[in-house]
């Protein structure tokens, strides 16, 4: 995989208080590089540090090879981003607002206006005012204007805020599409973490300026460990004599059973304590951790290793 950004060692300093603290993570073409955090983390600070519009205290940010510190106009040229809300002209049609945005940058055809618009799904209402768009429809009128240039990043803060569900898929259909066909990197963050797990191939977890965790999406919700559940007919003694039996494991008690964190191999150890103390077996289940289990359990822990 070829690297499109390379974060190497940032800080960023406001009025002496340490926003982003030394970190550093390379992006690739072709993925979908999610960044996720509590409010106040930093990671709209890193997303105005990549594209340019915030300075760094220390380190360098590289697009393509160029140092955004030393090489600002070449090194900007790769990125389409949105960052804060897409600036529309709303009496405008879709089209004449990326007409005017083509005039803004050099190069660009009617060819590729045409282009754009086809690859985010709005030729048919291209023709239309942007104030009777829906706000998907301005998204992806906002994804059009970003993709003019043909930039080889996209950097997208919360690109499915304030979207109904129909809108969010639509989102989230156009940045894998734009990854997997087009080759691109995307960055995006967002606080929706059951949408990052659908949109993005890796994740960055940043907290209090720390960049804590980075790993693939897949590693990061399911580990080695899967939860298991053993539904039971004596759910409190079933926890006692897995508790007694196998100290190493976390159990929990449920409405059924018990829910158990173990890797595969020990599921039959489990079954043979239960049976052995004459506990009723009904059924067991894997129960996957979602994004949402795994980030709170990485953020409360405070503890994280960075998995390159
Ligand atoms: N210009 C500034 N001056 C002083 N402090 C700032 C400035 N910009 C950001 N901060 C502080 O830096 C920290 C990180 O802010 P940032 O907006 O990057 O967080 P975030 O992770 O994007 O949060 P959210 O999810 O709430 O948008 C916050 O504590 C914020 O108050």
């Amino acid at each position: 995989m070829e690297k499109i950004i390379e974060i190497q060692e940032v800080t960023k300093r406001i009025k002496g208080k340490t926003i982003i603290d030394g970190i550093s993570f390379d992006v690739y073409k072709g993925e979908v590089f999610g960044f996720l955090g509590p409010n106040g983390a930093g990671k709209t600070t890193t997303i105005r540090m990549i594209v340019g519009l915030m300075g760094i205290s220390e380190g360098d940010i590289k697009i393509a090879g160029s140092s955004i510190k030393t090489d600002f106009e070449k090194a900007v040229r790769h990125i389409g981003a949105i960052v804060e809300n897409p600036e529309m002209y709303k009496f405008l049609s879709g089209y004449d607002n990326l007409l005017h945005f083509a005039r803004m940058s050099k190069g660009v055809t009617k060819e590729k206006i045409d282009e754009v618009v086809e690859l985010v799904g709005l030729t048919s209402r291209i023709k239309d005012k942007v104030k009777t768009y829906s706000l998907g429809m301005r998204q992806r009128l906002g994804l059009a204007q970003c993709l003019l240039h043909d930039p080889d990043v996209l950097i997208l803060d919360e690109p499915t805020n304030g979207l109904d569900p129909a809108g969010i898929r639509e989102i989230r259909d156009h940045i894998r599409m734009l990854a997997r066909e087009r080759n691109m990197a995307v960055i995006v963050s967002s606080h929706l973490l059951s949408e990052m797990e659908m949109m993005c191939d890796r994740i960055g977890i940043i907290q209090q300026g720390k960049l804590i965790d980075v790993q693939l999406v897949n590693d990061f919700v399911n580990g080695e460990e899967i939860i298991f559940e053993f539904e039971v007919d004596a759910s409190e003694r079933a926890k006692a004599v897995i508790q007694e039996a196998l100290p190493q494991l976390q159990v929990q008690q449920t409405e059924v059973g018990i829910l158990v964190s173990a890797v595969k191999e020990e599921v039959p150890l489990i079954v043979k304590h239960l049976v052995k103390e004459d506990i009723l077996l009904y059924g067991i289940q894997e129960k996957h951790k979602t994004l949402e289990d795994r980030f709170l359990e990485v953020t409360n822990s405070k503890e994280g290793v960075v998995h390159a």
